[in-house]
């Protein structure tokens, strides 16, 4: 059961993609409409018909398109402009005409922007918001008005920003949003004015509001780092509709994180704010989102990002393998996630007890294999390997301490070559750099030599390594390696220093990472390599062939 009467809105759609380099276009924003639906939020903010094309275009393609189960759209507009009559304002008129049963306007609420951004008088700035609302409720719309800049005006002159907030509820508004545009609040500042404000205009907190009254909202943006802080304030404080974006997409620093402020009141505060159970399906939901934006997930992003629920340290593990809500505030499975473990040097063996489970491995009860696994971990990581980025090569040297490494192939050597082709002009910078490979393994029974060519090393051993598995093992055709990171761990030796290369490869449906560490660059990766084939092979449930 919702709890009655409040609101999630989102604004993905609009103020999220007012976030610098984000650009939807009218198939992404329908593409991302049914996910908000899912999520079970009350209304989709899906941009400014009248002024953006790509958003007029996108409701009425809405409305023929979408089918929303939970949510509604809200077509978001300004109020008319000075001097203007509402319905003569061709801007207003496109709220209209986008047909949605929510219009949203930004008014502003600040003297000193009525004055000197909208070049006009207080009173007009008032009669503006008032003409606008009755206009679009007389048109059949429900109307929330986002208050812009109201935290930064109400600190300025408190009785202006009363007026515009009483002016758009005398008018028909069925909310007003606090709008903290420059996103500068601090969690105690937003509390001291919600509490003053509903005061002042004796507005119920909205828990108590009866049906149908007039409720205030709260939008936050990130500027100060409390976006989250400022909106649980504000909730507390007597806002019963809230907005904010999936994954805290905005203009500079972002809005606030829609999907944590509501996993916050709903795993937290006890409120339902969600349609449905879309709360359990959020870190999908999110991270589909992000496909579509296509601006990579936040790993340490909170409930919902990859390291949400990830534990590294020994200690943690340990206590974990008791109760996991030891380590943890929530159960991740509350927002469709997933508790991990990652191996390290600060695993103990609970760590490796708990990763092998994970793995389908049970470890229990095999205390001197713990051991063992924890200290060749430790003494790898030493090294400069890390198993934290790459559980391909950990399972891998889980299973060689349990004799179960597979054996698809026998390397007996490799090497490549490097050189110089000289370009037709006489500048010495012409000439290219092109790389071979050979390599000469033992596998399907058979003596392989094989050779690669490739645009560096690397990509040339690469190239040999497939030409040689190829015959024996075609599943490596549909291999790809996807990643390929660098980094030279003790660059005070210069070039000689130690090489870690994480590889991640693909088969088209999912992703494994490996690790190599060596003297130079070339080690490092054909080690990291030979794991990534082994762990593909191995999960694409290939029988190894005699290596001979
Ligand atoms: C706080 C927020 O994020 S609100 C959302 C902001 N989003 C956007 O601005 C994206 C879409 N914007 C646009 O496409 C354009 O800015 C438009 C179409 C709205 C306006 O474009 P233009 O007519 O070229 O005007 P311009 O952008 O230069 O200035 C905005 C005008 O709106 C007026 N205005 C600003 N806020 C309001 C308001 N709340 N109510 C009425 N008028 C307003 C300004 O006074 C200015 O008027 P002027 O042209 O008479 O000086
Ligand atoms: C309305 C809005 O987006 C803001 O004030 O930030």
């Amino acid at each position: 059961m919702a709890t009655a009467g409040f609101h999630v809105y989102d604004t993905t759609l609009r103020d999220g993609a007012q976030q610098e380099g984000m650009n939807l276009s009218v198939a992404d924003k329908l593409a991302i409409a049914p996910l908000l639906d899912e999520l079970g939020v009350g209304f989709i903010e899906g941009g400014w018909p009248g002024a953006v094309p790509k958003d007029t275009e996108f409701f009425r393609r809405a409305a023929k398109e979408l089918e929303l189960k939970h949510s509604v759209l809200a077509a978001f507009g300004a109020t008319r402009r000075a001097g203007a009559r509402a319905w003569d304002d061709p801007q207003v008129r496109a709220l209209v005409d986008a047909e949605t049963p929510v219009v949203t306007l930004v008014a502003k609420s600040d003297v000193r922007h009525v004055e000197r951004a909208l070049r006009t008088t207080p009173d007009e700035g008032l009669a503006m918001i008032a003409d606008t609302v009755a206009f679009l409720v007389g048109e059949g719309r429900r109307v929330v008005v986002d208050a812009e800049h109201f935290f930064d005006g109400y600190r300025y002159d408190a009785a202006f920003t009363r007026a515009a907030v009483e002016a758009a509820f005398g008018a028909g508004a069925e909310v007003v949003t606090l709008c903290d545009t420059n996103g500068g609040m601090l969690p105690h500042w937003v509390t001291d004015v919600v509490g003053e404000l509903r005061g002042a205009l004796a507005l119920e907190h909205g828990r108590d509001a009866p049906a149908g009254a007039p409720i205030l909202g709260m939008h936050a943006h990130n500027d100060s780092g409390c976006a989250v802080a400022n909106t649980l304030a504000a909730v507390e404080a007597g806002c019963w509709h809230v907005q904010g974006t999936v994954n805290g997409y905005g203009e500079r620093t972002g809005n606030v994180d829609l999907v944590t402020v509501v996993a916050n009141l709903e795993l937290k505060d006890g409120l339902r704010t969600l349609a449905g159970d879309g709360l359990a399906e959020s870190t999908r939901i999110a991270h589909a989102v992000a496909e579509i934006t296509n601006i990579s997930p936040y790993g340490r992003q909170p409930y919902v990002g990859a390291s949400a629920f990830a534990h590294k340290a020994g200690l943690h593990a340990s206590a974990i393998k008791v109760d996991p809500d030891l380590y943890q505030h929530i159960d991740p499975t509350a927002v469709g996630n997933d508790m991990r473990m990652l191996v390290s040097d600060m695993a103990g063996r609970a760590s490796i007890e708990l990763k092998g489970r994970e793995l389908g491995f049970d470890l229990s009860g095999q205390g001197e294999l713990l051991s063992r696994v924890t200290a060749r971990v430790k003494d790898a990581e030493a090294q400069g390997y890390t198993y934290d980025a790459a559980d391909a090569s950990f399972e891998l040297l889980l299973r060689e301490e349990l004799g179960e490494r597979p054996a698809f192939f026998r390397v007996e050597s490799w090497r490549t070559i490097v050189e110089t082709v000289a370009g037709g002009s006489a500048d010495r910078h012409d000439a290219e750099a092109v790389a071979e490979a050979t390599v000469k393994l033992h596998a399907g029974g058979e003596r392989v030599v094989a050779t690669g060519e490739g645009n560096g090393p690397v990509n040339a051993l690469d190239q040999a390594l497939r030409h040689a598995l190829t015959r024996v093992y075609p599943q490596i055709g549909g291999f790809e390696l996807i990643d390929f990171k660098v980094r030279i761990l003790d660059a005070q030796h210069g070039t000689d220093a130690t090489t870690r290369v994480l590889v991640e490869t693909s088969d088209g449906q999912g992703s494994w990472s490996t690790v190599g560490v060596g003297p130079n660059i070339i080690e490092a990766a054909w080690e990291s390599l030979i794991d990534a084939y082994v762990f593909g092979l191995l999960h694409a449930g290939v029988e190894p062939q005699t290596a001979g």
